[in-house]
């Protein structure tokens, strides 16, 4: 597997860099909201080892047809806005380089279709995904209604333990103040039952774009630092077993020799004598 390449701040764009801990959109709707900074130990992982290495992460981007996927990714990445539709055939795939108390983490991006005909095609890309992102489009609340069925088939061919779960709605700038209120009481209560947080966010105005991916790359960046130094942790333990193992034998060697030349200069004084 390809591991993420460190890249020099100085040269990122500032969406690309995270230097503090980003807050959820919501403290009351986020499974993550007690996750307040990044933690000690991953925050001395991140000084003392000068190149990471992390694996890239993979998030998915899963939803109703036309609900603004593509279009959210497009602002991110490109800071473009489409207003014409174009659906996404299977799916489409963008990387992004982020850099994270200096290090580097890649997210891939796998902005998958919602048309149903692609489904089987798009489902092939579910697996191992590390963030799984549930977009609906808040002026169409229905959508709202088949985040749990999306979900759901993502979760029945991951293979990933616990990743981490958003629930995004799109194109808050559609909505006047009562209806954004509205829908976003509804959303809260499935994000709730979802175990995901939630996000309210506009591609076309860029409202809460960029704080979103940041929050989704600094909560990747703490599980997949925690991932790494878990991971050394085993790896140094094996070194060490197998380095006791083989001190073991050589003393067991080093004796077996005392014990043959003791035995050999036992025989060579009885001839002497
Ligand atoms: N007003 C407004 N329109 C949006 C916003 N986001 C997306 N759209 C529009 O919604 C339409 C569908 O957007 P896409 O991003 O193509 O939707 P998608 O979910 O990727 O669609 P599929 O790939 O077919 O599943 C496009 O015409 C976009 O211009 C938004 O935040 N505000």
């Amino acid at each position: 597997m390809t591991q993420t390449h460190f890249v020099l701040p100085l040269l990122m764009p500032e969406r690309q860099l995270v230097r503090t801990f980003p807050a959820p959109y919501n403290e009351a709707v986020s499974p993550f909201a007690e996750v307040k900074d990044f933690s000690k130990a991953v925050r001395f992982e991140s000084q003392w080892q000068p190149k990471l290495k992390l694996r890239p992460r993979k998030v998915i981007l899963i939803g109703d047809v036309a609900v603004g996927k593509t279009t959210l990714v497009n602002r991110f990445c490109f800071d473009k806005f489409a207003e014409k539709y174009k659906a996404t055939i299977g799916v489409d795939f963008e990387i992004e380089n982020f850099n994270i108390l200096g290090q580097g983490l890649t997210l891939e991006m796998w902005d998958t279709a919602g048309q149903e005909r692609f489904k089987c095609i798009a489902q092939a890309y579910y697996r191992n995904a590390n963030v799984i992102i549930v977009v609906f489009d808040m002026s169409k609340p229905e959508t709202l209604n088949s985040a749990t069925k999306w979900l759901k088939s993502a979760l029945a061919v991951n293979t990933i333990q616990m990743p981490l779960t958003f629930l995004v709605g799109t194109k808050s700038d559609k909505l006047n103040r009562a209806e954004f209120v509205r829908v976003e009481r509804l959303a809260a209560e499935i994000a709730d039952g979802i175990k995901a947080e939630y996000w309210s966010v506009s591609a076309r105005t860029g409202y809460k774009v960029v704080d979103f991916f940041q929050r989704v790359a600094a909560l990747s960046y703490e599980t997949a630092c925690k991932e790494a130094i878990i991971e050394r942790h085993f790896m140094e333990k094996s070194v060490a077993v197998r380095l006791q193992r083989k001190s073991k034998q050589c003393d067991f060697r080093s004796n077996q020799a005392d014990s043959r030349a003791a035995k050999a200069k036992e025989r060579s004084l009885c001839f002497c004598s």
